[in-house]
């Protein structure tokens, strides 16, 4: 099998293109291949295949094996695939996902290398029940979670895929590893849940880390960033336009007034390709 390692603000992936479906080990694969030891090593396994209502399909496998919605730093990675291995020539392509369909994308390309993307991210679903929670409200902002005796207050946003956001004195130093896994299973989360831990420093820029459902702690989250600006816009923290600064490095995350639009710019990067 051939694959692309790519990573997205080192949220890595192992890109595989040229099937026409979903394979149906695709769960096993994605164990086998994302394990840093025994495999390639990745945070997700992810595959490009044709769609009938957009350029691509994206879908995405995390490290655990569970299939996820959507992925933000991914859908980068899969444009700038397609764009540089020439299965498009346009700048401007749509990429299909299971949690927000039809994404409109945009390529900053140089010398034939796609750098920067600009994705559509879709709209936000706030309703507590949709996100999935177990919370009847709409939208659920600073609800209360308990973990072993320690409280902690969320808002939940679905990007296709479902998030908690909580706001911390210092996201950098938190310790994910402790807090992150008790969360992401907390029986409020029917799906479970990606976690994002996020400081405010400004109504221009915000302090992200994040615990990923089916993946653990990662060095960025696109969709996470994405429902961390627009968590933080509905608790009066931030401007609709901030910059998400994450371990792996910034992305610009605006939510559009007038649309409800949520759209992501960052960059996308191939590391090397190989056969297995
Ligand atoms: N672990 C996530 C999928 C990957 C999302 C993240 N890597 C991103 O860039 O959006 C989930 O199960 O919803």
């Amino acid at each position: 099998m051939q694959f692309t390692k790519m990573h997205g603000l080192g949220n890595d992936f192992i890109v595989v293109h040229g099937e026409q479906a979903l394979p149906a080990d695709a769960s096993a694969l994605a164990v086998r291949l994302c394990n840093r030891f025994f495999g390639i090593g990745a945070d997700g396994l992810v595959y490009i295949l044709p769609s009938d209502r957009a350029d691509f399909m994206m879908r995405i496998m995390n490290s655990d094996g569970s299939e996820a919605e959507q992925c933000g730093n991914a859908i980068r990675c899969v444009a700038k695939y397609v764009y540089d291995n020439g299965l498009t020539d346009r700048a401007e392509i749509t990429i299909e996902t299971l949690g927000a369909g039809v994404q409109p994308v945009q390529l900053e390309a140089a010398e034939g290398k796609a750098q920067r993307v600009r994705v559509d991210m879709g709209k936000p679903i706030l309703n507590g029940l949709d996100v999935p929670t177990a919370i009847d409200a709409n939208p659920v902002i600073d609800a209360p979670v308990t973990v072993d005796g320690r409280e902690f207050r969320f808002t939940a946003v679905s990007m296709g895929n479902p998030h908690a956001v909580i706001y911390v004195e210092d996201a950098a130093g938190f310790d994910l590893a402790k807090w992150g896994p008790k969360l992401e299973t907390h029986p409020l989360f029917p799906r479970k849940i990606n976690v994002e831990f996020a400081t405010v420093n400004s109504r221009g820029q915000v302090d992200m880390r994040v615990w990923e459902r089916g993946a653990g702690p990662t060095l960025a989250c696109g969709t996470g960033a994405c429902a961390t600006l627009v968590s933080s816009v509905l608790n009066g923290h931030t401007d609709r336009q901030a910059t998400i600064s994450l371990a792996g490095g910034d992305l610009l995350i605006e939510w559009d007034e007038e649309s409800g639009r949520v759209y992501m710019t960052g960059p996308a990067a191939a590391v090397y390709t190989g056969t297995i």
